[in-house]
């Protein structure tokens, strides 16, 4: 097939999860003449959606392309499709994965979830190997904020994978005039860094709250950075790669916008709300609560330095005074700015 021809081939995509970028991936998909079907737990909400071409409880106020066939049916959903995009939070990742058992040996199947699993420390393409050993796996990462994507403002992503075919395939299927695919052949890296930056922007969301200067924003994003990458040399990724969109650039977007979850609770969080109750006003998913818990124990057991996510640890689960953490971390020994820690090969 040439060039020309591959680009244009219009192909069956599904995706699983009816929540906020779920959708936004099911109308790009859509809009680019792909037929798409999403599939998602509620009969009524897919029936909803069907019918008013609007997800009201996750993107209210945005129409969605009418060739985005919402269903319940996850049999109805796969059958023949040629990309599955799992866009599942972490915490039922599994469970829905498990469910696809026979019904995606040899598909391509993207996961677009930032998260970490709770009692494995796998990440989702970690879980999708696991429970779909029959598929080709890659990952969707990058500073993509669903609402600016149904917007249609000018967005990047990364598709990340070692399978070239794989990555081609969804730059075709995903690539319009306001969105742009980047591929990497380090899934791991592009995963990680999605994962990791969230408990930054909880503590961005938190600095705002408290009225911070923007030199402690700046300090604080770019310090997330060095903690990051020390974190994925420990784990064996290359830190390199969170130079790229889905590391710096999705740090970035997360933890300057109040449209991220996760900067939101850490605002509510800064406002002196409790975490139920900042979670519960969200009414959506922000990761980052439970990948902080999950990052702490990781990095107290491997011996890594990792003095913001552990001051953000103690303010939200030992009821630590924000004041004094800020105060502690200050006083600390001083570092070296730039730390380039390259994986020994
Ligand atoms: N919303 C965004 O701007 C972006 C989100 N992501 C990632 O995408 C993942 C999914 O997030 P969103 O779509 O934003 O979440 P969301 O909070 O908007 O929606 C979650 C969806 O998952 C469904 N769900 C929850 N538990 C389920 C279960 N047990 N079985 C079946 N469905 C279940 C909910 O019904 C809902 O449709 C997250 O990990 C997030 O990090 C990635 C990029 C951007
Ligand atoms: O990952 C995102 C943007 O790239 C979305 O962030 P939140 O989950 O914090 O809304």
């Amino acid at each position: 097939m040439t060039e020309q021809n591959r680009a244009t081939k219009k192909r069956r995509i599904t995706v699983v999860g009816g929540g906020s970028f779920g959708t936004a991936l099911a109308d790009i998909s859509a809009t680019k003449g792909n037929h798409v079907r999403q599939w998602m737990r509620s009969a009524e909400q897919a029936e909803a959606m069907n019918t008013t071409h609007v997800n009201e409880r996750y993107l209210p106020g945005f129409t969605i392309n009418q060739n985005v066939v919402a269903t319940s049916d996850l049999a109805f959903a796969l059958e023949s499709s040629d990309l599955v995009f799992v866009a599942i939070p972490s915490k039922a990742f599994r469970e829905v994965v498990r469910s696809m058992k026979g019904l995606v040996d040899g598909k391509l199947l993207v996961s677009t979830t930032k998260g970490v699993e709770a009692e494995t420390f796998d990440l989702m393409s970690e879980i999708l190997h696991e429970e779909l050993p029959g598929a080709r796996i890659g990952v969707l990462s990058g500073p993509n904020l669903a609402k600016e994507i149904m917007a249609k403002c000018i967005t990047a992503t990364v598709i990340a994978c070692e399978d070239d075919e794989l990555c081609q395939t969804v730059q075709e299927v995903l690539h319009c005039d306001y969105f742009r695919v980047y591929a990497n052949h380090d899934r791991y890296g592009v995963e990680l860094g999605g994962a990791l930056k969230n408990i930054y922007a909880i503590v961005s969301g938190l600095a705002e709250a408290l009225g911070m200067g923007e030199n402690t924003k700046s300090l604080l994003i770019t310090r997330a950075l060095a903690e990051m990458g020390r974190f994925a040399v420990t784990m064996g990724a290359n830190p390199l790669t969170f130079l790229g969109l889905a590391g710096v650039g999705d740090l970035i977007v997360t933890c300057t916008s109040n449209l991220s979850r996760n900067f939101r609770v850490g605002y509510a969080l800064g406002e002196g709300k409790s975490l139920e109750a900042a979670e519960k006003a969200l009414g959506q998913v922000a990761e980052g609560i439970n990948t902080l818990k999950l990052v702490k124990e990781k990095a107290d057991e491997m011996g890594v330095y990792m003095p913001i996510a552990t001051g953000l640890y103690e303010i939200i689960f030992n009821g630590h005074d924000i004041a004094d953490i800020a105060r502690t971390m200050m006083l600390r020994e001083q570092k070296t700015d730039v730390e380039f820690i390259l994986q020994q090969s």
